[in-house]
């Protein structure tokens, strides 16, 4: 019988996360962790083992931001650690809250360059893509590790931390009698509230009064703060217009009236104050400048991280602290002030919304007879379907199957979208789904380009062996952007990809469903009863090669080069 009174590393890092609630562990075993992983099951903890680091650490990311909580992800020393590092990096981008624990080497051993198994100074190497990095050497110091890096992933500007673990300290044991023993304990107020002051509110309220053409532009870290209430608030007291990037989407319904999506450019370039609430002014909004904005606009920014403010444009009134703090105070500033938005800018972005909605329907009507099947017959029964189950999850990634999806399919929930984020990463979003799945319950419909599926194609057998209720939807257009590229005859265009592949066939593989459809009537079909049977399967969409235009809507930012030399 083991020695009651003596706890291993592993023992104390698995009381301090189970005291921090954290119950989910996402990642990929071998030497150092796998028997930490073991007995974190034993322990009652979820270990959910994946085919590749990068997906599970993109899977621990999207609980974090799902829940308000770290997600933690598990990898091995090395390559293991390297393949998670890009995950790593892209959830401290999006401002997700992680903890990436990977097994790690003896720094004397290190140190000295001797060569260890998967030997790497990963602890320095992480520095560069995290929030913070840190090293526990000690047993006795695990709870403390972990409570460092439950704060450091929560407060202030969310983002990823990582926790180097040598192999010796997993196995170390040492005596203790109780948690307060051995420095388990949980974080106190891991993300402080804080408030903007009076004068900031003043300010911020005086600049709107002024706005002859206001508009709010929300982003996901408006979603992430659950900020939805007061937002709604803010609109339905002043009707200041609104536009949600992609992953605000939901905070208030799509089918809003205060929406200014269908009239994105006329808002954007017209608006004379704009109210940034957890979004960054950064490519995606091309830095604030004309001619996307208004040269003469003024910037009032809702911002937890003061170094954002100013980084592009001048903040005319920044608003420090946290979302729901700062509107908890200016929601009842601008009511008090009776600030309406003028009928006139109301008129003309519902005149705009009016004609762009008309032509968007003429391509949504084609789309369902034209001959080339493409993006709007395959989209239009999800459009439909999430008017009718809002409180489905929908993961998107690709070039123009991400931009014409998000265009077309209205959220009216919450964090009920999750995609490519700041960095525009492909390879996320099998990784995004099966952790939505996990944490939430709810069926997710993962929308993926071909090219894009094929970056973390093989989670497939992970959501076949935790029976997870995902569709996985591939648009297959043959290619990166499409099938026809074709610079020289003798072999396949650099963005062309197999347009006959027969993806679906993965599903089938691991036990999942698999569908193949390549008209709209059979997307129709196919669509509604693979996402109702709540199993794990595959809709393979075969749409036409031509279809699809470079890099989607960003095609602008790609260098074009004269090939006819
Ligand atoms: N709780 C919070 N309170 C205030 N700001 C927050 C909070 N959480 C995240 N943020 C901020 O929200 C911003 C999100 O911006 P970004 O990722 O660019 O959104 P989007 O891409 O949707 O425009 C980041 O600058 C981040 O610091
Ligand atoms: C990790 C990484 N590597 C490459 C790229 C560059 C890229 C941006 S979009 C894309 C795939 C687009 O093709 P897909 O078939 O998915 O979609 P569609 O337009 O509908 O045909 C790539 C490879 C990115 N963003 N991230
Ligand atoms: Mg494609």
């Amino acid at each position: 019988m083991a020695n009651e009174s003596m706890k291993t590393g592993a023992d104390l890092l698995i009381d301090a996360l189970q005291k921090n609630g954290l119950n989910n562990i996402y990642g990929v075993v071998g030497i150092p962790v796998t028997d930490f992983a073991r007995l974190a099951q034993l322990r009652g903890m979820k270990f959910f083992g994946f085919r590749r680091e990068d997906a599970a650490v993109d899977a621990a990311a999207a609980a974090g931001y799902l829940t308000q909580k770290p997600g933690v992800a598990l990898t091995v020393s090395a390559p293991g650690f390297l393949n998670g590092l890009t995950a790593l990096a892209q959830a401290t981008k999006n401002c997700f809250p992680l903890i990436m624990i990977s097994g790690s080497s003896e720094r004397h051993i290190i140190d000295l360059d001797q060569g260890d198994y998967e030997g790497l100074d990963q602890y320095n190497v992480a520095k560069p893509f995290c929030k913070a990095a840190y090293r526990v050497d000690r047993a006795q110091d695990m709870g403390l590790a972990v409570a460092r890096a439950v704060r450091t992933a929560l407060s202030g500007r969310p983002g990823g931390v990582y926790l180097d673990l040598p192999a010796n300290t997993i196995g170390q044991q040492i005596e203790v009698t109780d948690d307060s023993d051995a420095g388990i304990y949980e974080v106190v107020d891991p993300a402080p509230k804080q408030a903007p002051s009076d004068e900031a509110i003043n300010r911020a309220v005086e600049v709107i009064k002024g706005a002859k053409k206001p508009l709010i532009i929300l982003g996901k870290g408006a979603a992430y703060a659950q900020s939805e209430k007061l937002v709604q608030k803010l609109v339905a007291d002043t009707d200041i217009p609104f536009l949600p990037m992609s992953m605000a989407k939901g905070l208030i319904s799509d089918e809003d009236k205060h929406s200014a999506a269908a009239a994105r450019s006329l808002s954007l370039s017209g608006a004379d104050v704009v109210i940034l609430i957890g979004a960054r002014l950064n490519w995606m909004l091309s830095h604030g400048a004309a001619p996307t904005f208004n040269p003469n606009a003024k910037f009032v920014q809702l911002e937890i991280e003061a170094t954002e403010f100013d980084s592009n444009q001048k903040i005319d009134a920044p608003l420090q602290g946290d979302l729901n703090s700062i509107l908890a105070k200016l929601v009842p500033a601008l009511e008090k002030a009776g600030y309406q938005t003028p009928q006139a800018w109301l008129d003309e972005i519902s005149a705009k919304t009016a004609e762009n909605a008309a032509k968007f329907a003429k391509r949504i009507e084609a789309g369902e007879t034209n001959a080339k099947f493409g993006y709007y017959g395959t989209l239009e029964p999800i459009k439909e379907y999430f008017l009718k189950n809002p409180d489905t999850y929908l993961v998107s990634e690709g070039a123009n199957t991400l931009d014409i999806g998000r265009n077309m399919i209205d959220m009216k929930l919450p964090r009920h979208r999750l995609d490519t984020g700041t960095w525009g990463v492909m390879g996320v979003g099998l990784g995004y789904a099966i952790a939505t799945a996990i944490e939430t319950g709810k069926p997710v419909v993962a929308l993926e380009g071909d090219s894009a599926f094929g970056f973390d194609g093989m989670e497939m057998e992970t959501i076949c062996r935790y029976h997870l209720p995902i569709t996985v939807v591939v648009v297959n257009n043959g290619g990166i952007y499409n099938g026809t590229d074709r610079e020289v005859a003798d072999q396949p265009g650099p963005t062309m990809l197999d347009a006959t592949a027969r993806y679906e066939y993965m599903a089938k593989a691991f036990g999942g469903d698999s569908y193949f459809v390549s008209s709209y009537q059979e997307m129709k079909a196919a669509f509604e009863q693979a996402v109702a049977s709540k199993r794990p399967n595959i809709i393979n969409v075969q749409i036409d090669p031509s279809m699809g235009k470079e890099s989607g809507h960003i095609g602008n930012l790609n260098p074009k080069l004269d090939l006819k030399k």
